[in-house]
């Protein structure tokens, strides 16, 4: 399913008839797809279905073999890399820390494209890495040794970094992983702001259903064949797509105004 039939010129991202293939084995055939400022997008696929490459895609992070992604108007790997980093922003699955870095210079590193002589930091870009500390709740941990810190922390420590790169483009793989409960919620609305406030478009990888159509606005899911089901939550978070994307029969209720996915399980 394609959701480009009205083409809207203004999208800040869209792929036109994009194939991910690793090997021999198509992951994604023929995506084509637009995203809007304001929009909030969550990928949904079993193991292995292609999110993290198609997210890897998105960013740049990965040659273009059949297929097109552009960002405004201007294809992907035409863009200067210091305009691209103030366009679009990557939170990757995961990641080592080899050096002793501070938590307040991994943030800061996030605002290098902003620094003309792209290298020493201004008082506002600490200012902007500090409040974006603040909103994800690692102030306290500025002066830490990135090497310290728990898995929730550092997780919630590059989610400051993404925002501190103040990109229209957010692209979040798994954001909510390794948090507990309250920083999961926290982090999700944190987002949804960012799109409803802040006009910004997200797109990320989750694997929580149930906290993705709360703050999601759309979904793609990556089916089996290698086809993608896009378009609005409502429409593609039906339990019968959702059953076949997953691989596993999901019910779907309402309960109030929320409305909750469960695997069914046999006794
Ligand atoms: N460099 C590579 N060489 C061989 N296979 C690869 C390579 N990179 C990715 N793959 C394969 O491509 C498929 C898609 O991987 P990807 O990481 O995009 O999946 P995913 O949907 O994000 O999975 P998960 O939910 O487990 O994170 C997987 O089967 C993976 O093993």
């Amino acid at each position: 399913m394609n959701n480009t039939s009205s083409v809207n010129f203004s999208a800040l991202l869209s792929t036109q008839d994009l194939v991910l293939q690793v090997g021999a084995r198509v992951l994604a055939q023929g995506l084509s797809w637009q995203v809007n400022r304001g929009e909030c997008w969550c990928i949904i696929g079993r193991n292995g279905a292609g999110k993290s490459t198609l997210l890897r895609t998105l960013a740049g992070m990965r040659d273009i073999q059949v297929g097109k992604v552009l960002l405004q108007d201007k294809n992907l790997h035409d863009w200067d890399l210091f305009e691209l980093a103030k366009l679009r922003a990557y939170l990757p699955q995961g990641w080592v820390d080899a050096f002793a870095y501070r938590a307040l210079e991994t943030v800061l590193s996030a605002r290098h494209p902003y620094q003309d002589n792209h290298y020493w930091e201004s008082g506002d870009d600490v200012q902007i890495a500090m409040a974006a500390m603040r909103l994800l709740d690692v102030e306290d941990l500025a002066q830490r040794d990135v090497r310290s810190l728990s898995g929730g922390e550092r997780q919630r420590v590059a989610i400051a970094a993404l925002l501190a790169q103040d990109a229209e483009l957010l692209l979040l793989d798994e954001p909510a992983n390794a948090l507990d409960l309250a920083h999961q919620v926290s982090v999700m609305q944190i987002l949804a702001q960012n799109c409803q406030q802040k006009n910004k478009a997200v797109i990320m990888v989750s694997h929580d259903l149930n906290l993705s159509y709360q703050v999601a606005t759309h979904a793609v899911l990556m089916m089996p064949d290698g086809s993608c089901l896009l378009g609005l939550k409502e429409e593609v978070m039906q339990a019968h797509h959702l059953g076949t994307c997953l691989g596993h029969p999901i019910e779907r209720f309402v309960h109030g105004s929320q409305t909750l996915f469960l695997p069914t399980v046999s006794a």
